[in-house]
């Protein structure tokens, strides 16, 4: 807890909780330091954290590269799934709720890991990923399994303008009967985006409907691109 006991004490989840209920993403800045960020990124090169390599272009899924850690997690990535976790539950379940799911999270993560468990989702999720010159990411949700947490974040490990330029965060939103809407942003180095996995609700004049949301990342034009993703349900595989 010491690590970021901090940054969880200054952050106002009020105002992260209506962020989130309006838009469906909110920004936290310097959540992670400089040194946190340089050390995540200095870790890539070490194959043990590691349990699996992803070549995004084989997929289809961009062109860049993404590994998913191991159990168990570096200290400071399992203090952050664990301790977010219960500011985010109350949000998932107010969201179901409106739209009368039939569901409700947990309000500790340890909770909803058992349940991944159950249904056989024992991999970890949290991945770091690199992008260099053209890296992109097509849109897309990151759902795991039928076992899912509704919200995700993504911590930026360096600096746009300085390290990369290009690489934009993007955010999709998709109403019913309507275009769709995109959503551009640039989070600076250490920053934390919290964001919906899939869906969330809006108020219309009978009730709450559904708006689809997909995330990804526009094309990287020069330098190097890295950010560390925080996925709170488990995997098959
Ligand atoms: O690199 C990014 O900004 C997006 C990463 C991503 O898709 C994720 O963390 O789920
Ligand atoms: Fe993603």
């Amino acid at each position: 807890m010491e690590i970021m006991s901090k940054v969880l004490e200054q952050t106002d989840w009020d105002f992260i909780t209506e962020e989130m209920h309006g838009k469906g993403f909110a920004t936290i800045s310097k959540f992670l330091s400089e040194k946190q960020c340089d050390e995540l990124i200095q870790r890539y090169d070490h194959p043990q954290a590691y349990r699996k390599t992803v070549a995004m272009e084989r997929y289809r899924f961009g062109l860049g590269e993404y590994k998913y850690f191991n159990y168990p997690l570096p200290e400071i990535i399992q203090q952050i799934r664990t301790n977010i976790y219960p500011k985010l539950a109350p949000i998932a379940n107010a969201w179901f709720n409106a739209l009368k799911i039939d569901r409700q999270f947990p309000l500790q993560h340890e909770e909803l890991l058992q349940q991944c468990h159950q249904n056989n989702q024992q991999k970890a999720t949290v991945l770091i990923l690199k992008y260099g010159k053209s890296g992109h990411n097509t849109l897309h949700q990151d759902l795991y399994g039928d076992i899912y947490f509704p919200i995700q974040t993504v911590m930026f490990l360096n600096e746009p303008g300085k390290d990369f330029t290009g690489g934009e965060f993007v955010l999709i939103q998709q109403t019913p009967r309507a275009q769709s809407k995109a959503i551009v942003l640039n989070p600076k180095k250490g920053d934390m985006l919290i964001f919906t996995t899939n869906f969330r609700p809006v108020k219309g004049s009978k009730g709450y409907y559904r708006v689809n949301m997909k995330h990804g990342v526009s094309e990287v034009h020069t330098g190097e691109r890295f950010t560390l993703g925080i996925i709170f349900h488990d995997a098959l595989s």
